[in-house]
C-alpha cells in the first residue's frame, strides 16, 4: 500500500507514544516531514529534540495554527485530557478529525467535551509504531464520516496493521496489544538474566532471544497451525521444553500472563469510568463558565 497523504497532522503531546508514531510515519514517508507538527505543554527542549531527529516541526502550543491542521492526534496522559480538550475547544472545527491514542478515553467522553458534531476516532497503537510494526485498533465516534475513518485507517496503516473494532472491545485490545509489547520485554529481561548467568554476553543473549521471538511470531503469521499445535511441535516427551513448560506451570506462568492481560484491560475500563464520573453535564458546564 502506498503510504502517502496530503494531510497535515499535528500531535498534541510529545512523549514516547507520539515519538513512536512520528518515527513510523516519517520512515514510511507518509507526508513531507514538515507536514507533521508536534506540540506539548511547555518543554521546548523536547520539541527541539524531536525536530532534530525527525525533521518535523516542533511548535509551541500558542504558535500552533489550527487552521493548517487536518488531523489532530491527542497523545497526552489520560489525566491531562480534560484540560487538553478545554484548551482546543474554541480552535478546533468539528470537521477537523481528532484521533486520540489515550488509554481508557471513550469517543463519547471526547464528543461530550468538544463541540457538537466533532469528528473523533479512538485509536490504540503500540510503541512498535516506531518501526511500522504496531497492532493498532480504531473505533470511530458517532459523528465520524466514512471518509474520515478511511483517512485514519490509511494513516495508521503506515505504522503497522490496523483493526477496526467495536469500542466495547477497546479495553481488551489495550490489555493485549497496547500494553502487550511490555509483557514481551519483561519476558526478555528474565530470559536475558539467565543467559548472562550462564556466561553468554548481554548483546548475544539479547539477539538470540529477539530472533526466537521473531521466529515464533512469524510462524503464527505464516503457517496455519495454532499456538497450541506449534507449542506441542517443540515439546519432545521428557525433553527440555517439557521441563521448561512444567516449570512455567508450576510457577503460575500461564495464570500470570492471563492476569496481566485482565488487569491491564480492567485498568483501561477504570480510567474510562473515573473520567466519565467527573464529566460535567451541559448545564453544569455553563455554570462553570459564568
Ligand atoms: N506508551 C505507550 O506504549 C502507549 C501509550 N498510549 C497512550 O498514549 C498517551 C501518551 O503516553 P506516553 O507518550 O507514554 O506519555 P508521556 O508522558 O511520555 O507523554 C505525554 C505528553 O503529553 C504532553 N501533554 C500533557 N498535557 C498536554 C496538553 N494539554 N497539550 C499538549 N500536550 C500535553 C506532555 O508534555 C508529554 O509530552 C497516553 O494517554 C497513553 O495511554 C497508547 C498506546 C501505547
Ligand atoms: O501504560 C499505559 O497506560 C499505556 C497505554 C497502553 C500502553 N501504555
Amino acid at each position: 500500500m502506498a503510504c502517502y497523504t496530503k494531510k497535515t497532522i499535528a500531535f498534541l503531546g510529545a512523549g514516547s507514544m507520539a515519538e513512536a508514531m512520528i518515527s513510523g510515519l516519517v520512515k514510511a514517508g507518509i507526508v513531507p516531514a514538515n507536514q507533521i507538527i508536534v506540540t506539548n505543554r511547555s518543554n521546548q527542549d523536547r520539541l527541539n529534540e524531536l525536530e532534530g531527529i525527525y525533521g518535523i516541526r516542533g511548535v509551541k502550543r500558542d504558535d500552533l495554527l489550527f487552521e493548517e491542521v487536518d488531523v489532530f492526534i491527542l497523545a497526552m496522559k489520560p489525566k491531562d485530557v480534560e484540560r487538553a480538550l478545554q484548551s482546543i475547544y474554541d480552535d478546533v472545527k468539528p470537521d477537523q478529525l481528532i484521533l486520540s491514542v489515550l488509554a481508557g478515553i471513550s469517543t463519547s467522553y471526547m464528543e461530550q467535551n468538544l463541540r457538537a458534531g466533532q469528528q473523533v476516532i479512538r485509536v490504540m497503537p503500540n510503541t512498535s509504531s516506531m518501526i511500522g510494526e504496531s497492532a493498532t485498533a480504531l473505533s470511530p465516534g458517532k459523528q465520524t464520516t466514512r471518509n474520515n475513518v478511511k483517512l485514519a485507517t490509511d494513516i495508521l496503516r503506515c505504522i503497522g496493521e490496523v483493526y477496526l473494532i467495536n469500542e466495547e472491545k477497546m479495553d481488551i485490545f489495550t490489555g493485549l496489544a497496547g500494553s502487550g509489547p511490555a509483557y514481551f520485554y519483561y519476558l526478555m529481561e528474565h530470559m536475558e538474566k539467565e543467559g548472562q548467568k550462564a556466561g553468554l554476553d548481554t548483546e548475544t543473549t539479547r539477539q538470540i532471544i529477539a530472533q526466537t521471538i521473531v521466529g515464533a511470531a512469524k510462524m503464527i503469521q505464516e503457517q496455519d497451525e495454532t499456538p497450541t499445535e506449534l507449542r506441542e511441535n517443540v515439546t519432545s516427551p521428557n525433553g527440555t521444553t517439557a521441563a521448561g513448560l512444567d516449570a512455567l506451570d508450576n510457577f503460575g506462568g500461564g495464570e500470570a500472563i492471563s492476569q496481566a492481560v485482565k488487569h491491564a484491560s480492567k485498568r483501561s475500563q477504570e480510567i474510562s469510568s473515573q473520567l466519565q464520573k467527573t464529566l460535567l453535564k451541559p448545564e453544569e458546564k455553563k455554570l462553570k463558565a459564568i
